[in-house]
């Protein structure tokens, strides 16, 4: 087992979900600042859903994602920007504007099944010299070995860094292990692994461990578990159990933990927790950041959110499928009426 592991933070991206995309430029600065000060060396800013991700579907930022990316590159002493690209909603276009902006990083993420889509984008990522990641979005889906395969079309594209992303936070203990097992047989030298978890059914700490111990080399985490559904694997627990397990991750845990306390719970609107819904989320299967649709959706159409989540999962329904969470909503609506 590798005795060092890097923890990448994702507060100012996967965050951004459960903010509704209402990050201000002030709360971007401080919390980069504390990141950096504790020694994370890659934070990822960006709307929740990736460039190009402030839309009707999705959500409007209150502030252009542009001006979020300059000022924490701006505010960054040490730390790699990142930014999180959905191919067919973020263009390479938006790439470009983005490295321009002094990001360093792109972490380009795709369904589990459909890492096709992202050549292109890993190709002018190398070619604009960017770090490069690779999301695999709703890992559970697929088995190890499809994983893998997928995985591969990623590296061959010029990926360094393929995650299992947990999306719904329904991945459990060995279904996590496996899975990034699965990537570092394939891989080998070529790439990394890493894995982004999400708290839905509480398991994002003891995954991640467990990722470590099967060869992740790069694990996710957000401040107070910022993120969307019950949020993700809590950055300043992750740092504390790793240095508790003799992991060295190059982060300062009480650091960190301050960041938590005094800049991201002074401005947070909503602390992700393991209600109802997010636990439906991580039981159905079901992708986090569809948690504030079914929510709206639930209020609008006067239907329980878990409800609609429990359908969604049955339905199997993948990013970018947020409109049909309403006729879901609507669905319900009338089944209920028929039964009064
Ligand atoms: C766009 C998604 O929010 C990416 C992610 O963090 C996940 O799938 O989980
Ligand atoms: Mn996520």
């Amino acid at each position: 087992m590798n005795s060092e592991v890097r923890l990448v933070d994702t507060t100012l991206r996967d965050g951004s979900h459960a903010m509704a995309h209402q990050f201000t430029e002030r709360q971007v600065r401080d919390t980069v600042r504390a990141l950096d000060d504790a020694g994370i060396s890659l934070i990822e800013v960006t709307h929740g859903d990736g460039l190009g991700g402030s839309t009707f579907n999705y959500g409007f930022s209150l502030v252009d994602e542009r001006d979020l990316i300059a000022a924490a590159v701006d505010e960054a002493t040490r730390a790699t920007i990142a930014v999180l690209l959905l191919p067919g909603l973020g263009t390479v276009t938006d790439l470009r504007a983005a490295a321009d902006l002094g990001a360093g990083a792109v972490r380009i993420a795709t369904h589990c099944t459909e890492a096709d889509v992202s050549i292109q984008h890993f190709g002018a990522a190398r070619d604009l010299g960017l770090e490069t990641v690779g999301f695999l979005m709703l890992s559970h889906m697929s088995t190890p070995e499809d994983l893998a395969k997928q995985g591969r079309i990623m590296v061959d594209a010029g990926c360094q860094c393929v995650y299992v992303v947990d999306s719904a936070g329904a991945l459990i203990l060995e279904e996590a292990a496996d899975r990034v097992a699965a990537l570092v047989a394939e891989f080998g030298d070529e790439a990394q692994v890493g894995y982004h978890g999400h708290q839905n059914l509480s398991f994002g700490v003891a995954n991640s461990v467990l990722a470590h111990r099967a060869g992740a080399r790069q694990i996710d985490g957000s401040l107070t578990a910022l993120g969307a559904g019950a949020g993700n694997s809590p950055t300043e627990v992750l740092a504390a159990t790793f240095d508790r397990l003799g992991v060295k991750t190059g982060v300062d845990k009480d650091v960190l933990m301050d960041a938590a306390e005094n800049v991201v719970k002074k401005y947070l609107t909503r602390l992700p927790v393991m209600d109802r819904s997010s636990i439906v989320q991580g039981y159905a299967g079901v992708y986090s950041s569809f948690l504030l649709h079914a929510e709206r959706a639930a209020e609008r159409y006067g239907v329980p959110a878990h409800e609609i989540l429990y359908r969604v999962g049955a339905e199997r329904y993948v990013g970018g499928q947020e409109d049909m969470i309403i006729d879901i909503a609507l669905r319900l609506r009338e089944e209920q009426a028929a039964t009064r």
